[in-house]
């Protein structure tokens, strides 16, 4: 079983209030990108993990935990106890999605592992879980993998874990700076209140921009990058100040629209044109302002059996 599945950037992430369950209520655009993991899954004696990188990328993967940790591992299990069999399979993780880079990498193998491990454990003719059953437990596993699952371009609201599918027309064209060392999301939550209380902000309740909306059925790039917006983008940017360099450098070398993915530390970067992200790409490879620089389309399907 071979499945591939997409890293996301956040188009917009609007942050609410922090609620009692510790988490913020979002307005969270999702768009999958074309920057993908592959997981394989194969009948074994017990739970085994592998991880590697993609060829010519550079992913940390000393970074990812190879135990009961690792996401993707926790879904096998968590198909498993569903199932009521035993978690025997032998899961490898070929990455190419940056570490803890607010392209929800974890998130994308875990929604794989879910697709994964469904397909060799469920009865082919009567299967026991459905598509929303693995919505359902991608939601328990975190936020962010419910849109691993279905890809494309979405709304996440609550905790960006009940997702609309959003009009869309055309491809987008991106260019991605990976930076060396993640940032932590939790830290960058926390540090996003720490600003506002400083501030004596209060929390906003976030709505979904109708610019950036109608940028995206329209299939208008210019306008889509005058709309991308991200709440926690001053919070990465106090945490790791260099990257106040790196996304100057994408506006100053031509890039149509530039800002945090998530809670960072990549940036991501629009371009018009397929061309125009190239020679984005080049530019800033020479810029030096990036671990790696990736070129991505999207939005592209969420994780899928190949
Ligand atoms: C910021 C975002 C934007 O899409 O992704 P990344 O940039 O990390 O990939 C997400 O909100 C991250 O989602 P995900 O990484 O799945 O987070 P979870 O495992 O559910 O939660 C990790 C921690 O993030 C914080 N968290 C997450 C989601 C949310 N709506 N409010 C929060 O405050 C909480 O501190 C929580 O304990
Ligand atoms: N399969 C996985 N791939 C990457 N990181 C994982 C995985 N499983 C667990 N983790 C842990 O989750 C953290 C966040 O990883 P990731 O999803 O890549 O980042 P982000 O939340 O910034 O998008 C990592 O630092 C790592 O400790």
């Amino acid at each position: 079983m071979r499945v591939r599945v997409p890293a996301k950037v956040n188009l917009q992430l609007g942050v609410g209030p922090i609620r009692e369950d510790g988490y913020h209520d979002l307005v969270n655009v999702f768009h999958a990108v074309s920057l993908f993991d592959e997981l394989t899954a194969e009948p074994a004696d017990g739970l085994e993990l592998a991880v590697e990188a993609a060829p010519y990328s550079r992913v940390a993967i000393g970074r990812v935990p190879t135990d009961a940790r690792n996401l993707a591992a926790r879904a096998a299990v968590m198909v498993a106890s569903r199932l009521g069999v035993e978690p025997r399979v032998r899961l490898r993780i070929r990455k190419a999605i940056p570490v803890a880079g607010g392209m929800a990498g974890g998130s994308a193998d875990a929604a794989a592992a879910l697709v994964a491990c469904a397909r060799l454990w469920d009865d082919r003719e009567r299967p026991a879980l459905a598509r929303d059953d693995l919505m359902e437990m991608g939601a328990e596993l975190g936020s962010d993998v419910p849109f691993a699952l279905l890809g494309g371009t979405a709304i996440g609201v609550g905790r960006g874990e009940r997702l609309t599918p959003a009009l869309t027309r055309g491809t987008f064209h991106w260019v991605f700076a990976t930076a060396d060392g993640g940032l932590s999301t939790p830290a960058v939550y926390a540090e996003c209140d720490r600003l506002r209380e400083a501030a004596g902000e209060g929390a906003p309740r976030p709505s979904v921009a109708e610019d950036l909306m109608t940028a995206l059925a329209t299939g208008d790039a210019k306008a889509l990058g005058a709309a991308l917006a991200n709440d926690l983008q001053p919070a990465a940017l106090e945490l790791r100040p260099s990257l106040a360099r790196t996304l100057n450098a994408g506006r100053d070398l031509g890039a149509i629209g530039a800002l945090v993915s998530g809670s960072g530390p990549t940036c991501a970067f629009l371009a018009e044109t397929d061309e125009d992200a190239a020679d984005l790409a080049a530019a800033l490879d020479g810029a030096g302002v990036a671990e790696q620089i990736v070129r991505a389309q999207g939005p592209v399907p969420g994780a899928t059996v190949l």
